[in-house]
């Protein structure tokens, strides 16, 4: 099956919000036809404090000491891994796809690649990209402690857009991209060579710390999410979603 094609409009302006987000409640239109829905209850769920159900929901699932420590030193290294809400997705993903080969851009110390490596198959095979090897030997030691043999993961040290090119076209059930985030476009057309039909794409980091969510920011990597949350939202080869998770993580299944 040939790959879903994608053409990249140029980068401007922010994607348009559907009917079921920006709605002022003066706009009786604009309520969908649910049950139990009113004028003005989608307003209210943007603008209400979300913050304690987010940290709740974020925390929902608990970590264990290998993840704790995994974590501890991407902190220690400056690193900004995922948070356990997204890692959990991650797992659920990984698990619900019966994932048995998955690409990672972005080991960094190993938590995310922990996540991904308890929802896949027990024979599955990681493979994780970063440019930076000692990060790297972290991360080998991370998936040792959290019990992973040798053998499940494969690393591979470069700069994310040298090492895709050489992976096997199709040859993967999920690709987490959490590096470079203006090279998130690029990441796409690699991952939407690199993975079966009903793989899926996950990008960590969507809403670029709020930047890329507020048009007033124009700085390069916030125009290049806007893109990219246009692009995955509106190929039609692609089903989207925008997980609010942390940073969020924008996920796709590709047809
Ligand atoms: C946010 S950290 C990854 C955290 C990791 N996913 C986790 O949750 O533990 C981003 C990583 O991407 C790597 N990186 C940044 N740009 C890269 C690039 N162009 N190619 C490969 N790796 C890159 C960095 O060295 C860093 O380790």
């Amino acid at each position: 099956m040939p790959t879903p094609s994608l053409t990249h409009s140029p980068i401007s302006g922010f994607p348009t919000p559907t009917d079921t987000v920006a709605r002022a409640e003066h706009d009786s239109a604009w309520t969908p036809d649910l049950p139990g829905r009113r004028p003005g209850d989608g307003e209210r769920a943007i603008s209400g404090n979300r913050q304690a159900d987010w940290a709740f929901a974020d925390a929902f699932v608990a970590e264990d000491d290998a993840l704790v420590r995994a974590r501890a030193r991407s902190h220690v290294a400056g690193l900004r891994p995922v948070s356990p809400g997204t890692g959990a997705a991650l797992r659920l993903l990984a698990a619900a796809g019966g994932a048995k080969a998955a690409v990672e851009i972005g080991t960094g110390t190993g938590v995310s690649g922990i996540h991904l490596l308890r929802g896949m198959r027990q024979d599955g095979l990681l493979t994780t990209v970063d440019s930076e090897p000692d990060r790297q030997q972290l991360a080998r030691e991370a998936y040792r402690e959290a019990g992973f043999a040798a053998n499940r993961s494969r690393f591979i040290c470069g700069r994310a857009l040298d090492v895709l090119p050489r992976l096997t076209d199709g040859g993967y059930d999920l690709v987490f991209c959490d590096a470079d985030r203006r090279e998130y476009l690029d990441y796409l057309d690699e991952a939407l060579r690199l993975l079966r039909p009903g793989g899926v794409v996950c990008f960590e980091g969507a809403f670029g710390r709020g930047r890329a969510l507020d048009a007033a920011h124009h700085d390069d990597e916030a125009l290049r999410l806007r893109e990219l949350m246009r692009v995955v939202r509106d190929s039609p080869g692609l089903a989207p979603v925008l997980l609010p998770t942390d940073d969020g993580l924008l996920c796709a299944v590709r047809a």
